[in-house]
């Protein structure tokens, strides 16, 4: 294994004096030199004090926001030799063949906790979130526990109703409004277990926490990326889940759009809940930020533990980060094979941290001592840690081991199709050029066949014309129908998989609402279709 120090220095001899300043300017921003800066020019989320960040964040108030959004349980994720494996194409053997992806990762992700897994594109950080979420089952093997109990053999709705992923792209209705969205999730998923009142209340809560209040209006179309970004955080917390899974989150924000959600996503950590985002290589401020970092490289993990640990980590591997470097980057660079790093002995290494870990007691973040009551240990024979918290909602101690049962009830069928239906209605309104152009189309198409076929009805001699014409319109009428849903169900599907999956509603009332709709506009099946049988 080389050093990791061979990097493109310039000679000092060659440095011009702004060469020397810009080095040292870098310098103040490593990790290094990070421990150096005073804690009151750090990037802290204290959670007694309103974040103001870039005034953006206009009451990020932990107080408040823990009154409105209790964390209900401490949840604990623990995840032990997770393969995955699938099958791919081979052009030359003409047969399918075995690809694994993920070779047996370990690790734990706790509550209280900001965790970043990092490594360089293709590693397989997106692989393991899906697992990890439940999100892509098949193929993989291994155990996840989640406050000790195996979700790959079972307990899925247990943690589904505990937890929310937000995937990379943003899955908003752009016809909706901001408040619009947050109200349809609310009745969604909140039900009838909570008054019209309280939801309102619970959403304008959220958008102040967000920054997204005077946005209120704003059609989500017309967002930012990191303001939709907030949005997607903003429609999953309704639920108040204690589990939140982000894939690359921070992935086409500007550096303050960046700094403000890692900090949304600090805060929310703090509060007790187990968040953990892959990330591309943030600054070393953002890196910072993180309580635990999990690094994958070509499948591997090649590091877990503290934020602050890995630079020693690596040194002790013989890999030495210039001063001048950011260890995120020199970490994906490690990763990426620059400095002929022996991935296997990293990653050797880095399984020994795991039973280490799940061995050390917890370390209470600041924010969390509220949350925390008691820790007890884990028992590492069988793998589930034993620990109290005080629920903030109620005084009453849930052990770790437990799942909660209840969870908001959420909306009957019924209410999801009525609701499903009334916002299809509401897109389809707005949608105005669109509708417009359907109906176009119809009228355009009736004038052009009237006028073709005038009168043939009445005429005997004309049967083949009669025939062109039903023919003709009916062909034009199931058609336009079934292009529109094929065309509409493959645009519906991304955002379709990911309310699904999030638990925002069951598939029939969505399917139905989403076939009713066209009802009214495919007029073989709709009262138009009545009243051109009636003209017949
Ligand atoms: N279903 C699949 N079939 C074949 N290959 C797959 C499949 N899913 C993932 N891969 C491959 O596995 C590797 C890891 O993919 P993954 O999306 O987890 O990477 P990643 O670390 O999240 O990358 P990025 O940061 O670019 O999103 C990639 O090489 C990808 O092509």
């Amino acid at each position: 294994m080389k050093q990791g120090s061979q990097s493109t220095k310039t000679p000092c001899c060659l440095k011009t004096p702004s060469m020397v300043s810009m080095e040292h300017r870098l310098q103040e921003t490593t990790l290094s030199n990070l421990s150096k800066i005073s804690s009151a020019e750090r990037v802290t989320v204290n959670p007694q004090q309103p974040i103001n960040n870039n005034n953006k964040f206009h009451t990020l108030n932990n107080q408040k926001i823990q009154r409105r959004f209790p964390r209900k349980l401490a949840v604990d994720i623990q995840f032990t030799d997770i393969y995955y494996r699938t099958r791919v194409w081979s052009l030359q053997q003409l047969k399918p063949s075995k690809k694994e992806i993920l070779h047996g990762v370990s690790g734990e992700f706790r509550s209280g906790e900001l965790t970043a897994i990092m490594g360089p594109s293709g590693a397989g950080k997106s692989t393991l979130l899906n697992i990890l979420a439940g999100y892509k089952m098949r193929g993989a093997e291994g155990s996840v526990k989640v406050n000790g109990r195996n979700i790959i053999k079972g307990h899925h709705n247990e943690f589904f109703r505990l937890s929310c992923y937000i995937m990379q792209e943003d899955a908003l209705r752009p016809a909706l409004t901001v408040k619009e969205a947050m109200t349809f999730v609310a009745h969604l998923r909140l039900g009838y277990s909570t008054s019209h009142r309280q939801k309102q209340k619970q959403i304008f809560d959220l958008l102040d926490m967000l920054g997204l209040a005077e946005h209120a209006n704003t059609r989500t179309v017309a967002l930012s990326g990191g303001q939709k970004k907030r949005l997607s955080i903003a429609l999953e917390l309704i639920s108040n889940p204690s589990v939140l899974l982000l894939d690359e989150p921070t992935t086409g924000l500007d550096s303050s759009s960046c700094s403000q959600c890692v900090s949304l996503l600090k805060l929310l950590a703090q509060q007790g809940r187990t968040v953990v985002c892959t990330i591309h290589q943030p600054s070393a401020l953002l890196f910072e930020m993180f309580d635990h970092l999990y690094a994958v490289a070509e499948g591997y993990c090649i590091y877990q533990g503290g934020v602050q640990g890995l630079l020693p980590f690596l040194a002790d591997m013989g890999l030495t980060c210039p001063s001048y470097h950011n260890p995120a980057d020199y970490l994906i660079e490690v990763a990426s094979g620059e400095y002929d790093a022996d991935l296997a002995v990293l990653a050797a290494e880095a399984a020994k941290s795991v039973s280490e870990r799940r061995k050390t007691p917890r370390t209470i973040t600041a924010g969390t001592e509220e949350v925390v009551k008691t820790i007890s240990g884990t028992n590492v024979d069988d793998q589930k840690p034993h620990a109290q918290y005080a629920s903030l909602a109620s005084s009453e101690d849930s052990s770790i081991d437990e799942i909660p049962e209840s969870s908001p009830v959420s909306a009957s069928l019924l209410a999801q199709f009525l609701l499903l239906y009334y916002r299809n209605i509401i897109v389809l309104c707005r949608n105005y050029k669109h509708f417009m152009i359907r109906i176009g189309a119809h009228l355009g198409i009736g004038l052009i066949f009237g006028f073709l076929y005038r009168g043939v009805g009445s005429k005997a001699d004309s049967v083949f014309a009669n025939y062109v014409y039903l023919y003709g319109t009916i062909l034009f009428l199931v058609y336009t129908g079934k292009m529109a849903v094929t065309l509409s169900f493959p645009l519906e599907m991304g955002t379709l998989r990911r309310e699904h999956f999030n638990r925002w509603y069951s598939l029939l009332p969505s399917f139905l609402a989403i076939i009713l709709i066209e009802i009214p506009i495919q007029p073989h099946y709709g009262p138009w279709g009545r009243f051109s049988l009636q003209q017949q």
